[in-house]
This record gives structure tokens, sequence and C-alpha cells, in this order.
């Protein structure tokens, strides 16, 4: 694919305005025939001034009439010039955040999520800062250089041969070392963009990195980082080195040539005074653009590699999270059926192997297993953040891929095993994503089941009060609450509880439990835990080993058949086995507190 298709792909995304795009066209003639008319009249009247001794009047108003003119459409262009680039980069930057936002997990599972960042706010202003500062000039450039040439052959073609040797010798210097720059710029972005990406996920894991004392080692890898980027940079700092001076060498060369053959020229009478003032100010049409050559390769360099990267990532495949109209919605009261499941993350092991399991509205089900058995993969199963390998998931009967993406997921309340919050206020965690927000009561209802009230009132702006960046503000166990209650405001007819209350003590656990069964009336829930508290309510317990069902049954059955079960209850629920009853079990959940 051509260097610059995908920089014209890029902009063909964005949408610019016609009738700006229609005035900004009409603005650059008019100043590039202002600029180019301008030598014509100061031609013309200063021939009149040293052949007659005195001032054209028509001339000079024509000359101040253009000058402003010309100053109008430059001010009048370099502001919509201005709007466009605006909004170029806020267009690009609104396609690439919505496309971040539909790609699927498992993109994020192979890419770091700060390769979209960069997309946005890196390559994003490199494009539109090529059309706002370098297209423009370019374009007028490119047509007065063409332009000037033309009059400069009819002023004086012999003074012009001369001039267009010249303009060649600057081409045939600089075109070689200016296509290095390519490759340069091409290296220093994606330096730029791997630096990026290295010190967000640093600094988003802060805490991490203080206890493993990794301060030193992170900064000696982002010194590395940046060194690489002023290598690289460098490498651009000689070219424009190695550059610049030799078109300055090549116009000053050509100026005195120019003036000193003019001067000749005009001692002889071949040429008068005024042509040879025409010819050097032309003169300026045609090395200006010539000058600003260097940086405009440079910047349309950096902006196609930048639209590189752009349109990869806007080609990647996304979610089907649009409305399909034709799709079904799901309602309540329905039973989930999985058939003879099977997954794999990539070309990896099947994660998991022939699962088959109904749950059906009103009925908990619990998955235990030990870590790694495929307990979370199955629940990003059901939540469609996967497609499955083989087998099929129903509810109410029909496949679930029946029903449009965002409905499914409408549907389930989902409490992850990371409980995962937002920077925001706890309100604003609470109401994440819900079409209608929850009235103020049903928001405290939430609270209350979730055991938050005594904590959210200690709190000076109540749910009103900051949790900091991934709710870093607050405790693991503050963080699971959250977790809970806003999974309960969602209302899902599917309840996905993962770990949902590991990092809470047994006393505050079994308190949650009480207040969940109200929650998980006519709604079809699945649990996964490492607590034998958090399982033994279930109506039914799968037992999993590799990602395969091994034992299915409620939990006195599966002690007393399922060995395997035996030992997971002995090792993983450790602090509890050494009660002998279910209710002393129960007991020792409210009293003891859980180490595992
Ligand atoms: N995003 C991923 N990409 C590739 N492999 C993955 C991914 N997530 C999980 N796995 C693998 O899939 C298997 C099942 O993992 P999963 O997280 O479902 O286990 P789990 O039973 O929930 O474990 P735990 O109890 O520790 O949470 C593991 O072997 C794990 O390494």
């Amino acid at each position: 694919m051509n260097r610059y298709s995908h920089l014209f792909k890029v902009i063909n995304f964005a949408t610019l305005g016609k009738l700006t795009i229609f005035f900004i066209s009409i603005l650059t003639t008019i100043a590039t025939v202002i600029s180019l008319a301008f030598p014509l009249l100061v031609q013309k009247f200063i021939d009149h001034l040293t052949t007659l001794g005195s001032i054209q009047n028509n001339w000079l108003l024509g000359i101040i009439v253009l000058l402003i003119i010309g100053a109008i459409a430059t001010g009048l262009n370099s502001y919509l010039i201005g709007k466009i680039g605006n909004r170029m980069l806020v267009s690009l930057r609104e396609r690439i955040t919505t496309k971040a936002m539909h790609l699927p997990v498992s993109y994020y599972d192979k890419n770091l999520s700060s390769e979209p960042v960069s997309r946005i706010v890196n390559d994003a202003s490199k494009i539109s800062e090529l059309i706002s500062s370098q297209f423009q000039p370019a374009i007028s450039g490119a047509l007065t250089l063409v332009v000037s040439l033309i009059i400069l052959w009819f002023l004086d073609w012999q003074l012009t041969t001369v001039l267009f040797g010249s303009v060649m010798l600057a081409f045939l210097i600089t075109i070689p070392i200016v296509s290095k720059l390519t490759n340069v710029s091409k290296h220093l972005q994606k330096s730029e963009a791997k630096f990026l990406s290295y010190i967000s996920e640093r600094l988003s894991e802060i805490k991490l990195i203080k206890a493993c004392i990794a301060e030193k080692h992170s900064l000696i890898n982002s010194s590395n980082l940046l060194a690489e980027i002023f290598r690289t940079g460098q490498k651009e700092v000689k070219i424009y080195s190695i550059v610049s001076p030799i078109i300055n060498l090549v116009v000053t060369a050509t100026l005195i040539v120019i003036l000193t053959f003019g001067a000749a020229r005009v001692s002889q009478g071949a040429i008068t005074m005024g042509t040879l003032i025409a010819f050097v100010l032309y003169l300026f049409n045609v090395v200006s653009p010539l000058a600003q050559l260097t940086s405009f390769v440079g910047a349309l360099n950096s902006a196609s590699g930048a639209a590189e990267r752009v349109t990869e990532l806007l080609e990647e495949d996304e979610e089907c999270l649009r409305e399909d109209k034709k799709k079904c919605i799901p309602t309540t009261g329905n039973a989930l059926e999985l058939h003879r499941i099977e997954f794999k993350y990539n070309e990896g092991q099947k994660a998991i192997t022939d699962l088959s399991v109904s749950i059906f509205p009103n009925e908990t089900v619990a998955f235990v297993g030990t870590s790694g058995s495929g307990k979370s993969t199955l629940f990003s199963i059901i939540l469609r953040f996967y497609q499955l390998t083989s087998g099929e998931i129903m509810y109410g009967g029909k496949p679930i891929t029946n029903y449009s993406l965002s409905d499914w997921r409408k549907n389930i309340s989902y409490i992850d095993q990371g409980s995962p919050l937002i920077s925001g206020t706890i309100r604003e965690n609470l109401v994440l994503g819900l079409d209608s927000p929850p009235t103020y009561s049903e928001i405290l209802d939430a609270i209350e089941m979730a055991q938050l009230t005594k904590f959210i009132e200690t709190l000076p702006n109540g749910i009103d009060n900051e949790v900091g960046e991934k709710g870093g503000r607050l405790s693991g166990g503050q963080k699971q609450r959250i977790a809970i209650a806003r999974a309960i405001l969602q209302r899902g007819s599917i309840l996905l509880c993962d770990e949902a209350t590991s990092n809470l003590d047994s006393k505050t656990e079994h308190k949650i439990q009480i207040a969940m069964k109200k929650v998980r009336l006519g709604k079809v829930t699945l649990i996964a835990a490492h607590r034998l508290s958090t399982v033994m309510d279930a109506d039914s317990i799968v037992v999993l080993k590799d990602g395969q069902v091994i034992a299915q049954g409620i939990h006195d059955n599966l002690i007393r058949e399922v060995p395997y079960y035996n030992e997971l209850v002995k090792y993983q629920f450790q602090p509890f086995i050494k009660k002998t009853n279910e209710k002393d079990l129960i007991d020792s959940a409210m009293l003891e507190p859980d180490f595992t």
C-alpha cells in the first residue's frame, strides 16, 4: 500500500465540513493570486517612478488595496484552517475513542490499553497538525512556485534559466536526505509510543512499584526508552541541520548570481530596474516554498506514520454492540443452559472443556475448583467477552447470540473478581452504565444490602465522596461492597458473582449473603468462590478441574461421594474443616476471620 494512502484514508474519516473547505480554497486562491500580482504592480510602479520621476497614484492605490485584501484573506484563511485542524483533531479522537470502547476484550488481552491512548493523544495530533499548519502553505506554496516560474520566464527567460538550475540543484541535493526522514520519524514515533505505554502502565500501578521498591528499575527502563527517543530525535535533528544550511546556501548563492547577472542586464539595457526588482520579489515566491519543503516533508512523514497506526487500530474487528433491531430482547424468568461448551484463549490450551449445566430462575449454582480451573473464564463467556470455540449457551430456549450484545449484557448483574472501580464518586460507580438512574431510596437500599451504610456515613460527602483512581482511596472490602451494591442496582435477571465476597470478613459476608437471598429471587445466579461459606448455600455445586466438570451436586453428597471435592474442601476451605457439622461451619463463618 502507498505510504500516504493511510493518510488520505484517515483524513477522509474525519468530517471536516465541505463549506469550510470551499472557503479555504477560495481564500487560498485569492491570497496566492495577490502575492503573485504584487511584484508586477511594484514593477509598474517603480518603472513609472524611474522613467517619469513621478508617483503614479493608480499603481500605489492598487498596491495598497491588494495588500489590505491579501491581509484579510490570509487572516480569515488562517482562522478557517485552524478551525479545520481543531475539528480534525476532535473528530479523529472521537472516532478512535469510540473504536477503543468497542474493541473486544481479546484485543486488550493482546495489547496494552495505552496503545489506543497513544493513538488518541499523539497520532491524532500529528495528523491534525499537518492539516492545520502545513497543508495550506504547501498547496499555496506549490501553486505560487509554478506560477512564479512561468511569470519569471516571461519577465526574463535568461535569468529564469539560471534560477531554474539552482532550484533543480537544491532538489537534487535535498531529496535523498529528506527521504531518510521517513524512516527516522517512523522510528521516533514508535519509540515515543513505547515510552508512553511504559510510563502510563507503571504509574497506574504505583503502589506495586513502591511496594516492590521497583522505582529504580522502572526509572532505568524509562531512561533507556528516553535515551532511544533522544538518539532517534538526534538523527532527525542531524538531517534538518544538514538540509537547512544547504538550502540557505543555494538560496543566497542564487540571489547573488541573479542580482549580479540581473544588474549586468539592467546596465546593458536588456531589462528595466522595475523588472529586476519584480524578478527578485518573484524569486522569494520560488525560494520560500523550497525552504519550507523539509519541514513539510517531515510533518508529512510523521503524519503518514501516525495515520498508518490509526488505520491499523480502526480496522480491528469490534464487538457488535450496536443495536440490531432484528434481535430479541432477553426477558426475566428464563433458564440459562450451557450445552457442551468448549473454549480456548487464542492458540492456548482449552480453558473450558465439554461443560454442560442448566441453571433455572430462583436457582443458585456455585462453581468451585482450584485456581485456574476456569471459573472466571466461564463468566467471561456468559458475558460474551469471548466467542465459544464450540457448544452453545441458551437463554429462554434461544442461543444467547440471538440477543443484541448490549441487551444481553444489560440482562446480567456482574460482580467482577477484582471489584474494579473507576475514578469519580461512589454514586457514579454505583450507577455506572444504568439507562434509567435509580432513585435515591433505591441507592440507599442497595447500599444497606451491601453493608455499606455505616461506612458511607463516616465520609464527609457521603455517596458523593471520591473513590480515587481505580478506587485507590478505599479498602479491598469497601470496593467489593460497592461492586455488590452496583450489581444489586443493575437488576439483571442473571447474577454472576465472581469471588464477590473474598475480601470481606466472615461476619459482613454472612450479612450480605442473607440480604442477597432477596436479590436472587427470580434470578439465575452463578457464584464462583474459594470459600466454603460462600458456596454452601447454593442449590447445586459444580466442581471444576482444568475446565471440566468432574461432579455436580449438593455439598453433603459431594463431600461423601467425590474425593476430589473432599480434598478441595480440606485444602482450599481449610479454616472451616475443624468444625464437623454445617451449623458449626456457618457459626464459624460469623465469628472467625477468614484467612483463605
Ligand atoms: N485472558 C486470558 N488469556 C489467556 N489465557 C487466560 C486468560 N485468562 C485466563 N486464562 C487462562 O485460562 C485458565 C482459566 O483461568 P480462569 O481465570 O478462568 O481461572 P479461575 O478458576 O477463575 O482461577 P482463580 O480461582 O484463580 O480466579 C487459566 O489457565 C488461565 O491461565
